[in-house]
């Protein structure tokens, strides 16, 4: 699903790598976690499969596509193919839970049909089926995640990536928030999670990436993490 191989990333004007030779394969339907302190590279490892940086060296595949190869004209389509949760959720002010994820329906080309049916359907999976008319100000900091997470998944993506989603809500929300995860995982879908939640990742028992200034410094299957 995933392919990094001997991917070194440095910004320009940086004076180290912001990821520095990393090789490392996740397959269709895993949950990752991608952990390691504050600047030790999970955001830009997140951006390279998204497409939003450019490796300096190494090579990224994603669905058996080699990203270099993809021309700019469909890099908006390949977005799009893959959801993204950032850190904080961008949801749109002026409009009601129903219209955020909607909107991401619609960008994609989906009916005003397809929406009315798609849209209460995973906003019940998220929980959120009672409060589809509310705007994003009335609803708790979990709920909004809760809301990024659905709009992420709108159009069943075969991956989400998740960018430290439970670093503005409490620890409850964030367990719920990770259930949630866990039961987008099981539809099939895979997930790359980068978090700093130590507490959260080893509770989780998934695949642990774990970088330290750029590097892969470990890889492993059913992994806790104690920074
Ligand atoms: N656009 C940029 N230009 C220059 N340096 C950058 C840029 N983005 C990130 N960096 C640097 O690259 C390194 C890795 O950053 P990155 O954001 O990937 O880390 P992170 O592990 O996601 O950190 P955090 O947990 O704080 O989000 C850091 O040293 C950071 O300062």
């Amino acid at each position: 699903m995933i392919t990094l191989t001997q991917v070194t990333k440095v910004y320009q004007g940086a004076r180290r790598p912001a990821l520095h030779q990393v090789t490392a394969t996740i397959e269709k339907g895993e949950f990752v976690f991608v952990v390691g302190e504050a600047g030790s590279g999970k955001s830009t490892l997140l951006k390279l499969v998204l497409k939003e940086v450019r490796p300096t060296l190494g090579t990224v595949t994603v669905n058996g596509r080699n990203l270099e190869s993809l021309p700019r004209w469909k890099e908006p389509h390949f977005r799009r193919s893959i959801g993204y949760v950032p850190q904080r959720p961008l949801l749109i002010a002026r409009h009601t839970v129903y219209e955020n994820v909607a909107h991401a329906l619609r960008v994609i080309g989906k009916t005003e049909a397809v929406c009315r049916r798609v849209v209460p359907e995973i906003l019940e999976l998220v929980g959120l089926g009672m409060k589809e008319n509310r705007y994003p100000h009335e609803l708790s900091a979990g709920e909004q995640q809760r809301v990024a997470v659905a709009r992420s998944f709108a159009n069943r993506p075969l991956v989400i990536l998740a960018d430290e989603p439970s670093s503005a809500v409490d620890p409850d929300t964030t367990i719920e928030l990770m259930r949630l995860m866990d039961r987008i995982n099981r539809t099939g879908t895979t997930l790359m999670v980068a978090s700093t939640d130590a507490k959260l990742v080893s509770a989780m028992r998934r695949r642990v990436l774990e970088f330290e200034e750029g590097s892969l410094i470990r890889d492993q299957v059913r992994g806790v993490w104690r920074p």
